[in-house]
């Protein structure tokens, strides 16, 4: 569901209950967060199936709803079965109970006005159309008491989205933060590498960076003295930080750095100062007089190209990546 602004909610919920009450359908949580998400049009997939299931069954089954909704609007925060999915299930809860009002306020309103009909096919006085308009008021108040009321609910579900939908962004930022280093990890190198793309011009570059030797590093000096050297090297890399650019690391040693706006030749320049002031790091073990060998890193670089999509990008950086390993290590590789 989308953070609609509460004229706009209102709208789609008044094309959504018609429709729900014409075809039956129950007011069900599932039931209104599919067909509210129907009547806003903005999800081709999900509008398929429901109009392919409708022509083939007459109706939609429950379970079906129920799956619609799990697929079509539940980000994957929520499916994983955090406090945020019960915040939102309540909202639904209190919306269906508001729009199953609100269509019992219609109900009534129908009963009313057909009622006045019948009275007033056979109103032969004037008393008898008085009070036909007095009936008629009664009712078309007590509607739009529910209207108004039904507005309200729906001005606060509205909030209520807009504060989880805050809190879920919030959620979202550290998930995609790496524990050990404090940088970004590879989840969210990936986001942002789908977000950038698509408004890209050629000047989008990834700089991939692997601790040379971390195995035999672990050996000797115990996995422990292995870690805290990947902090060391995280540490020294957000020292060098760019604008417009994201550091992550992705795995064991391997870093990935996605700079915007910066041409291979930059990233090439801005590379080799990586390399070169981690080689010249004299790092000592557990804090004592003894140093660790220099320590070196590998790289490999890519700048985007063309129409080239994310993954054969990332690729290109990872097999840069590997002629810089098989190249005798500590160097950086383009091509
Ligand atoms: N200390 C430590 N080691 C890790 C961590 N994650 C992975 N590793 C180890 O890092 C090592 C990476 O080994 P390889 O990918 O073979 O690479 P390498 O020994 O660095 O050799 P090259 O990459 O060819 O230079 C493996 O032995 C992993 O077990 C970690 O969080 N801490």
């Amino acid at each position: 569901m989308q953070n609609e602004s509460p004229t706009k909610a209102t709208e789609l919920m008044q094309k959504a209950v018609p429709m729900m009450l014409k075809l039956e359908v129950a007011p069900t949580p599932y039931n209104y967060g599919i067909w509210y998400e129907y009547v806003s049009n903005r999800n081709q997939k999900l509008n398929q199936i429901m109009d392919g299931t409708l022509r083939k069954l007459g109706h939609l089954p429950g379970f079906l709803s129920r799956e619609l909704f799990h697929e079509f609007l539940l980000p994957d925060e929520f499916q994983q079965g955090n406090g945020q999915k019960k915040k939102l299930k309540s909202i639904v809860d209190s919306a269906a109970s508001s729009s199953k009002d609100m269509s019992k306020g219609l109900d009534e309103l129908n009963s009313v006005l057909a009622k006045s009909r019948k009275i007033l096919k056979r109103a032969d006085k004037e008393e008898h159309i008085d009070s036909v308009i007095n009936y008629l008021e009664k009712g078309a108040l007590v509607a739009s008491q529910k209207a108004n009321h039904f507005n309200q609910s729906l001005e606060q579900v509205h909030a209520e989205l807009a504060k989880l939908k805050a809190e879920l962004d919030d959620i979202k930022k550290q998930n995609d933060v790496d524990e050990l280093t404090q940088l970004g990890n590879q989840k969210g190198f990936e986001r942002t590498l789908y977000q950038w793309l698509p408004d890209a011009e050629d000047d989008i570059s990834i700089i991939l960076l692997d601790i040379d030797n971390l195995a035999s590093i672990n050996q000797q000096f115990g996995k422990r003295a292995g870690t805290a050297l990947i902090r060391y090297i995280a540490d020294l890399m957000k020292t060098l930080a760019l604008e417009k650019s994201v550091m992550s690391r992705f795995e064991g040693g391997t870093f990935g750095i996605l700079l915007n706006e910066a041409t291979l030749d930059f990233t090439h320049r801005f590379a080799e100062l990586l390399r070169q002031q981690i080689s010249e790091q004299k790092i000592r073990y557990k804090q004592s007089k003894i140093h660790m060998p220099q320590v070196t890193v590998s790289v490999g670089i890519a700048t985007l190209l063309g129409q080239e999509g994310p993954e054969e990008f990332l690729e290109r950086a990872r097999k840069n990546l590997l002629r810089a390993k098989q190249s005798g290590k500590n160097c950086t590789s383009d091509r």
